[in-house]
């Protein structure tokens, strides 16, 4: 069967659905094409299931940081776990093929590969081939997939991903968390919150090394008291079976056993099967892409999101596949495309203002650079530390423990870094984030002034240390 559209979008991940939405906003006939589920990983196997376990660890610690609340001992896994598959639809995505559907798009499921130039071949097992053909562009939006390291034994043992790790229909007894990026210190307190023990194991001396050190420090004090024990600067050499589970041996010798083994050692483009080679470039290679989502090189080749290897988020990869969606259309129309910064055909923001939240508890909120990223950019930086001690953080939760920290451009007076850590701190990034987004100068922001009596009154202390 051959078919004719405008525009092929392949992966139904948040990405590609966002890509071919706008597409079709901008008057064109798009097909977005997904071997899975519309809906992706983000949907069934990584940020919703993931949050949903969290949440009710951190309400019950929550509870417990307040006088005259009425809380059990622990969590009851029955109801968190029902209420995470609530969450994934059970892993149906029917209500997501008919968003798709009522936005105007068209779908098809299959695995698609690049087969000419914009030609995609969609294959279904027991059923024919269909080629379609894309009269604009084609946007590959085919996400990440799990990256494990070179283990002895490792692919011998039934070790957990970040999906099964998500998807999980029981508590472990135990569980070796092998990472301690996003995912391994996501995972390792919602499932010890939920019961299990948990060794989380570190390559280096704390968790989340890509954020300000305090970061990690804070994680550590808060993994002490839920009774995750952790290993620093240790090395997996070997894993292996045993009769309960499997083992994990460092290189120092010691052996660490659990019920299960989590994996959490980063990610990769999804790259390997999708036809690359038809547009000069390796299979397994990252798509990179200008700031208006062209693969570089391949005038009719556009990608968004963790394929791209820009910044792997959902919410910064939505916006990478408005723009590009928005790109592909104009070209479409014959209509010319803004490529100055900051314009709305240009992912500028993936440069300078990239937030992200870890749902732990202490919460984590980063935007822009830390510190080290900026010094290294060779920016004239002040750097701002503060505790965050407000009437609003003193009434939030008894013992409230958090800090925040700015990184100040002294050559332009504006923010290039903000990082904030403390119990329900994720809602209060979007402010740092409109303030490096929009550069907007701390002699301005000055005049922001937060609610009494809010956390967000951290913005006062941290100008006032800043010499305002
Ligand atoms: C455990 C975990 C928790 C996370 N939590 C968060 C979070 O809280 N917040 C956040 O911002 N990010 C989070 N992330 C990251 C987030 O999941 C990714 O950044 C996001 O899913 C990327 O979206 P995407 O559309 O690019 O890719 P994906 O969501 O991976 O979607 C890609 C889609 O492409 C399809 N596909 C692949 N190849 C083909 C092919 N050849 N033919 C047809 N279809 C194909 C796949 O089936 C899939 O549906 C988390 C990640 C993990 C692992
Ligand atoms: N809340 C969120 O925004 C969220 C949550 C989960 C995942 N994600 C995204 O998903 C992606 C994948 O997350 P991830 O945690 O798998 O990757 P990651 O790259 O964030 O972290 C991987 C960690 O594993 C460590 N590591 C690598 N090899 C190791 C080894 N052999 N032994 C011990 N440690 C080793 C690395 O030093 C690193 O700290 C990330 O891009 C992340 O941003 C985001």
């Amino acid at each position: 069967m051959n078919e004719q559209v405008d525009v092929i979008v392949i992966g139904a991940g948040p990405v590609g659905e966002n890509a071919a939405d706008r597409a079709v906003r901008g008057g064109l006939r798009t097909l977005l094409v997904d071997r899975e589920l519309f809906g992706g990983e983000c949907s069934f196997w990584a940020c919703i299931p993931s949050k949903a376990l969290l949440r009710p660890g951190h309400a019950l610690a929550a509870a417990r940081r307040l006088p005259g609340v009425p809380v059990g001992e622990r969590l009851d896994p029955g109801p968190v776990l029902a209420r995470r598959d609530e969450f994934i639809h059970n892993l149906d995505d029917t209500s997501q093929v008919d968003w798709a559907k009522g936005a105007g798009i068209e779908v098809a499921r299959g695995h698609a590969r690049l087969t000419g130039e914009r030609e995609v071949t969609i294959s279904r097992v027991g059923e024919p081939d269909t080629v379609v053909t894309a009269n604009h562009a084609v946007i590959v939006c085919t996400g990440s997939v799990p990256r494990a390291p070179r283990i002895d034994g490792l692919d011998q043992v039934p070790y957990w991903g970040s999906r099964e790790a998500t998807n999980a229909k029981q508590v472990p007894s135990s569980m070796v968390v092998l990472g301690g990026g996003v995912v391994g210190v996501e995972m390792a307190q919602a499932w010890s919150r939920l019961g299990a023990r948990i060794d989380l194991v570190l390559s280096g001396s704390r968790p989340l090394p890509r954020f300000e050190p305090f970061v990690g420090e804070l994680l550590l004090a808060a993994f002490a008291e839920d009774g995750i024990t952790v290993h620093r600067d240790a090395s997996a050499v070997a894993a292996a079976g045993t009769d309960d589970g499997v083992s994990l041996t460092l290189s120092d010798g010691s052996v660490l056993s659990g019920e299960r083994l989590l994996v959490a050692t980063g990610r990769r483009p999804n790259t390997d099967d999708i036809g690359l080679e038809v547009a000069g470039l390796s299979p397994g290679s990252t798509l990179a892409v200008d700031d208006s989502g062209q693969v570089e090189g391949v005038p009719w080749l556009y990608a968004a999101g963790d394929v791209t290897g820009r910044a792997p988020l959902t919410h910064q990869g939505k916006y990478a596949a408005r723009i590009t969606g928005d790109v592909v259309a104009a070209r479409a129309r014959g209509e010319s495309v803004d490529l100055s910064p900051w314009s709305r055909h240009q992912s500028t923001a993936d440069h300078y203002a990239v937030p992200q939240v870890v749902f732990t508890d202490p919460e984590v909120g980063f935007v822009g650079r830390t510190a080290e990223q900026a010094a290294s950019a060779g920016l004239n930086t002040k750097v701002v530390d503060v505790d965050i001690e407000t009437a609003g953080s003193y009434l939030h939760a008894d013992g409230y423990r958090g800090k925040a920290r700015l990184v100040v451009d002294e050559d332009r007076r504006v923010l290039v870094g903000v990082t904030f850590v403390g119990q329900d701190v994720a809602d209060l990034l979007h402010s740092a984030t409109i303030a490096v987004a929009g550069e907007v100068p701390v002699d301005r922001l000055w005049h922001a002034v937060p609610s009494f009596p809010t956390i967000s009154e951290v913005w006062l202390r941290l100008l006032e240390s800043y010499g305002l």
